[in-house]
């Protein structure tokens, strides 16, 4: 079993902004407390950085990124490696922050700190990509492209893997010659804080910056006129705010945003897959919190009663709201009081509206070491009619709604893939993400693709060359 470190020794010692590669106090002095969702206590306070700060950070970003550009691919990519190394050095460490800060169990939680260090690795093997292309001569003329960076990149992320997140996002901005201001989630960030502290003396100064602050920072990023692109893991809203922030310097943007994934059972699907795909699919390990989860299941009226029936004795059987830091946990709180009340609405919504409650649907009781944690059972309604709230809105949190169909075109237009409109479409299985593979949604879930070649590309720009030969 994996041996936990000391928490006192994880946590972070800096709760400041890091840039130019020192730590900064916040030019107004202000500080965010920040809970433990498990129990709901305050575990620290953390720097939020303002306009000001975030214009100290971007100036020496753009200060180190000739520097950065300039060094070969090959170093580049040493320096990933190197990053990639270190991250899985302190994956424990990570991982205990993680769950002590956002909620989600632990024993879960010790894979996102190697998939951040994956990500790193995959973007260092891909750097040697970014290459122009020669075009065919006409003439005397002849014709070809570089691919260059675009210059400071910011990234903002949510709360529900920030290490991951962080981690993992700064892989592809960097492998084209960028440099990189991380904003970690406001309600979870001290592993973002822990990743800057173990990252500061593996590239150089101003190549890497976090800034912890809450929106008022990722405004700050948006509109600044030496940011060359600003991304956002977040939700829809948000990604509209930042659209329209980002418009006035004509910055390009890269949304991963909300999520209301369906699962579309066919009446010759496996039972046994299916109950553990529902199951595993709707996330309730990290009570529901990702934009992946399968919160809507359609399933045929030929197995509705018995896969249901499965369903929800495998739910209860796997899990247990307890304490994330404890290995054994199996599912964890929502990230906050106000999330706990959001989710609890959306419960009531549901059994206003007529929908069947058939697992869940309160707080858990009975548990004196999450007494005061914003935790929700794990809640699945049935008899959902698309035009429940639950049906239609992201509910972020462990509630699932499964409809009951008959004819195919009631529930789809088209069966096949080509036709159905959703960024990624898993057969067979639910949710998996592989790297190399685009990730990415279609409509409001987002704009560009992650995870991928295309991520990489879209942090350059190109310059096409003319050389007259007459
Ligand atoms: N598609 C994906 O890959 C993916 C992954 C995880 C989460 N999500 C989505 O994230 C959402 C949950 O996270 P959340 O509730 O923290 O999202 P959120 O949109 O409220 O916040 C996300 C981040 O944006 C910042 N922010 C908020 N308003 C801003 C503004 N006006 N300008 C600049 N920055 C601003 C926040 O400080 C935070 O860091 C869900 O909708 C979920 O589906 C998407």
């Amino acid at each position: 079993m994996t041996r936990l470190p000391d928490l006192e020794e994880a946590l972070p010692t800096h709760h400041g902004l890091f840039y130019g590669g020192k730590w900064h106090s916040p030019c107004q002095k202000q500080y965010r407390e920040t809970f433990n969702p498990g129990n709901g206590s305050v575990i620290t306070s953390v720097a939020q950085a303002d306009h000001e700060d975030v214009d100290a950070a971007v100036q020496a970003a753009a200060e180190a990124y000739p520097a950065w550009r300039a060094i070969t691919p090959t170093q580049r990519a040493g320096y990933l490696r190197k990053a990639a190394e270190v991250i899985r050095k302190h994956a424990t460490e990570l991982a205990l922050i993680d769950a002590l800060n956002t909620g989600n169990p632990i024993a879960e939680m010790l894979s996102d700190a190697n998939v951040a260090a994956a990500n790193l690795d995959y973007f260092a093997g891909l750097i040697p990509m970014v290459k122009g292309e020669t075009i065919p001569r006409e003439n005397d003329q002849f014709h070809y492209t570089l691919r260059e960076p675009l210059g400071v990149v910011a990234r903002i992320v949510a709360y529900n893997h920030p290490v991951m997140f962080a981690g993992g996002k700064i892989a592809a901005p960097l492998a084209a010659g960028n440099t990189v201001i991380v904003k970690p989630p406001e309600q979870a960030p001290l592993s973002c804080l822990r990743l800057a502290e173990i990252l500061a003396d593996v590239f150089p100064p101003g190549v890497l910056s976090i800034l912890p602050g809450s929106v008022p920072c990722g405004q700050a990023l948006s509109t600044h006129p030496l940011v060359k692109k600003i991304t956002l893991i977040g939700s829809v809203p948000t990604g509209k705010a930042i659209q329209r922030s980002a418009a006035d310097t004509l910055k390009p943007t890269l949304f991963e945003l909300g999520g209301k994934n369906a699962l579309l059972a066919f009446p010759d699907a496996d039972i046994d897959r299916l109950v553990d795909g529902i199951t595993r699919g709707m996330n309730f390990t990290w009570a529901g919190q990702s934009c992946g989860s399968t919160s809507r299941v359609f399933l045929h009226e030929s197995h509705h009663d018995e896969v249901v029936l499965r369903v929800l004795e495998r739910i209860q059987a796997l899990y247990k709201p307890g304490l994330p830091t404890d290995m054994a946990t199996t599912m964890g709180p929502v990230i906050s009081k106000a999330a706990q009340e959001r989710v609890l609405d959306f419960i009531a919504s549901g059994k206003q509206e007529g929908a069947h409650l058939a697992l869940g649907g309160g707080i858990p009781t009975g548990n004196a070491a999450i007494e005061g944690g914003y935790f929700i059972k794990p809640t699945v309604f049935t008899n959902v009619q698309p035009h429940m709230r639950i049906a239609r809105e992201e509910i972020f949190g462990p509630v699932m709604s499964v409809f009951k169909w008959k004819d195919e075109e009631e529930v789809l237009r088209q069966r096949t893939v080509g036709k159905i409109d959703a960024g990624f479409i898993w057969v067979n299985q639910v949710g998996r993400h592989f790297l190399g593979v685009p990730f990415g949604g279609y409509k409001e879930s987002g704009a560009g693709r992650e995870e991928c070649l295309e991520e990489l590309l879209s942090f350059t720009q190109t310059k096409s060359v003319n050389i007259s030969l007459a």
